[in-house]
């Protein structure tokens, strides 16, 4: 692995009495698109204002290409912030907004920063919006300008922390491919912030998924998506049916009073657990062809697909998605994938996660040879 650009160790924010950042260690590599995801109040701004140096970490190491700079001042540190209000200068206009990190270093000349905004509107297409007031341009186009204030002081690494929460849907939805093209077209590293699962799905090429201070599990968003750790993760990130369940022994898991067969392995013989089946993996078909049977009780169409819900005899809900209309009251049977079946076990770290899902892929290697 490359050196990280930032590395934080063991991080801690306290407030009096308050711990809203419980040891938070992240690593961040050069070129990377990362995205704090967690609900409100989690701390993940709290972070952003640690590595942009306008607050202390109460302990715990900030670490710039592997040198420590918790005391470098913000206006020290090569990374730049776009704010979720965009924090622009109002009676300013555009090319002195964008301009106005640069003038303030007294150390380029006229030319020089007129070429720098000129290359930093280009890049958030808004070429030729220079001398335009900010008080007429659109939301969208405010928040480039914000951006390219941002990314003309040449950092190391964008902080974002919620820039498309005040755009509407499509707008935001436009923003995102752009952000991430962006992202992609200068090679620096963004760390995003959003409490949005979706747009973190679309945008990042890392997650760390926050809550209540810690981060609870990061990977890929694949990753998070298909192997979420516990409980919260499951549930936050996208939807899911979670039912309390028994690991009977390695590939074989009881829930709903039937045992399945399923690809997970490395738990205690009969160890509680939870399993998460997502809507879009559930089928339906006849009671008799179903692994479990349902009754439905309702459903939306959702335009590419119908959301279904359906109770078990156990009383328990069932989230479907199915290409096909059901009918209320129609008793159907469900089947699944075994593979499309994730345990998880009641208290288990993500390093402890990590550990058993790397035991369980040898074994499955060595199986296969
Ligand atoms: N200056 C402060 N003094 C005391 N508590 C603070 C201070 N700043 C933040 N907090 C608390 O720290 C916690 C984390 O706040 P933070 O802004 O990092 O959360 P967040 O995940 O970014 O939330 P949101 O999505 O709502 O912006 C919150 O409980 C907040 O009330």
């Amino acid at each position: 692995m490359t050196e990280p650009i930032i590395r934080l160790k063991n991080v801690v924010k306290r407030y009096d009495e308050t711990e809203v950042l419980k040891g938070i260690d992240i690593d961040l590599e050069q070129g990377k698109f990362y995205t704090l995801l967690g609900p409100s109040g989690c701390g993940k701004t709290t972070i952003l204002r640690i590595i942009a140096g306008f607050e202390d970490a109460t302990e715990g190491d900030v670490l710039f290409n592997g040198k420590r700079i918790n005391d470098l001042p913000a206006n020290k540190r090569k990374v730049n912030t776009v704010f979720q209000n965009y924090a622009l200068f109002p009676h300013m206009n555009v090319h002195d907004n964008v301009s106005f990190g640069l003038r303030l270093q007294k150390k380029f000349s006229k030319q020089e920063i007129d070429d720098r905004v000129a290359t930093a509107l280009n890049s958030v297409r808004l070429k030729g919006y220079a001398d335009r007031q900010i008080s007429e341009l659109s939301g969208g186009q405010q928040q480039r300008v914000a951006i390219a204030r941002a990314i003309v002081m040449n950092p190391k690494m964008l902080l974002l922390d919620e820039p498309l929460s005040a755009l509407d849907a499509k707008l935001r939805r436009d923003m995102q491919y752009e952000l991430r093209d962006l992202q992609q077209r200068l090679g620096i590293t963004f760390l995003f912030v959003t409490h949005d699962q979706e747009e973190a799905l679309a945008m990042s090429d890392e997650i760390f998924v926050m809550n209540n201070g810690n981060v609870l599990q990061s990977g890929t968003p694949v990753d998070i998506y298909d192997e979420p750790i516990n409980h919260f993760v499951a549930d936050f990130i996208g939807e899911s049916n979670i039912l309390n369940g028994t690991m009977v022994q390695d590939y074989e898991v009881a829930f709903v009073g039937k045992t399945f067969e399923c690809a997970d392995a490395g738990m205690r013989p009969n160890e509680p657990v939870e399993v998460v089946l997502r809507p879009e993996d559930l089928d339906i078909t006849t009671v008799e062809a179903g692994k479990l049977s349902v009754t439905i009780d309702s459903q939306l169409f959702r335009g590419d697909y119908y959301e279904i819900v359906a109770t078990d005899d156990d009383k328990n809900e069932w989230l479907v998605h199915a290409t096909n209309p059901a009918e209320e009251g129609q008793k159907v049977g469900l089947t699944f994938d075994p593979y499309d079946i994730h345990v998880m076990r009641l208290h288990e770290t993500e390093a402890d996660f990590d550990a058993r899902l790397e035991k369980y892929e040898d074994a499955e290697e060595e199986a296969g040879q």
